[in-house]
């Protein structure tokens, strides 16, 4: 049986103030202790949520990560920063930083690597667009993905991440793929794990992410192989991403 795990990702939103009432209600809630939830805030919010969530059992990510220990990359934020504010980890390879500052598969995969190294937890995000899905190209688009990590680090250490199917045609627009949808996209990056290694391949946590919200997370909830969610808009909001967790604890 797999722990579920529901992360938000607040993307480029909030400033102190409209972060402290949020952060203020997920410290204040009572957690759903079979679940493992996270945030993943911007850069210069981390200190201030990591002050609030200390103590609680809400995680606090980053949403990218360099590959380099240190050096010159401007704009860029380490491993070491992340430990420095006792950050848990942080996303990889969202689609918007695939697409919009041209992150590509092997950069991910390093990105993967770092974070796996230092013993923080890598989410791992893979999704298809909507031409790549018309097109029929869905499963070779996420498994060459998947595979840019499996080859550079093995099974295993893909386990000890979060694996995020997040369709890049859901993700914003309020088009939630069908539980059925996402269900078979995550089974077949199963098997695409479990080519290596079964046990790896059971033990990993696939998430969905893609207009998730407390009305439709027991549906994709309850399919086999989703195993969490990786919220945007909907974890702005404490009520609505609480009630996602709620849900996600109903089937553990
Ligand atoms: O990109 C996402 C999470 O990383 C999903 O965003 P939305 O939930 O806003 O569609």
């Amino acid at each position: 049986m797999r722990r579920p795990w529901v992360g938000g990702n607040w993307k480029m939103n909030g400033v102190r103030e409209s972060n402290a009432a949020l952060l203020d209600a997920l410290a204040a809630a009572e957690h759903v202790a079979s679940v493992d939830t996270a945030v993943a805030v911007p850069a210069p919010y981390w200190q201030q949520s990591s002050d609030a969530l200390r103590d609680t059992a809400v995680a606090v990510m980053a949403q990218t990560v360099s590959p380099h220990a240190s050096g010159a990359y401007t704009g860029d934020c380490s491993v070491a920063m992340m430990e420095d504010f006792k950050l848990a980890g942080a996303l990889v390879g969202h689609s918007e930083r695939r697409q919009g500052v041209g992150e590509n598969d092997a950069l991910v995969a390093a990105q993967f690597a770092a974070l796996q190294r230092a013993g923080l937890t890598a989410v791992l995000c893979v999704g298809e667009t909507l031409a790549e899905r018309e097109a029929g190209d869905t499963l070779a688009v996420v498994s060459r993905q998947v595979l840019a990590v499996l080859e550079l680090m093995g099974a295993e250490a893909l386990a000890s991440g979060v694996l995020a199917y997040e369709p890049v045609w859901a993700i914003g627009t309020g088009l939630t793929a069908t539980p059925e949808q996402a269900q078979a996209v995550h089974a077949s990056l199963r098997a695409v794990v479990a080519a290596f290694d079964a046990p790896a391949a059971q033990a990993l946590r696939i998430v969905y992410g893609g207009s998730v919200k407390a009305d439709n997370a027991a549906g994709l909830f309850a399919m086999p192989d989703i195993d969490g969610a990786l919220v945007g808009g909907a974890s702005l909001s404490a009520p609505e991403f609480l009630a996602i967790c709620r849900a996600a604890g109903q089937v553990a």
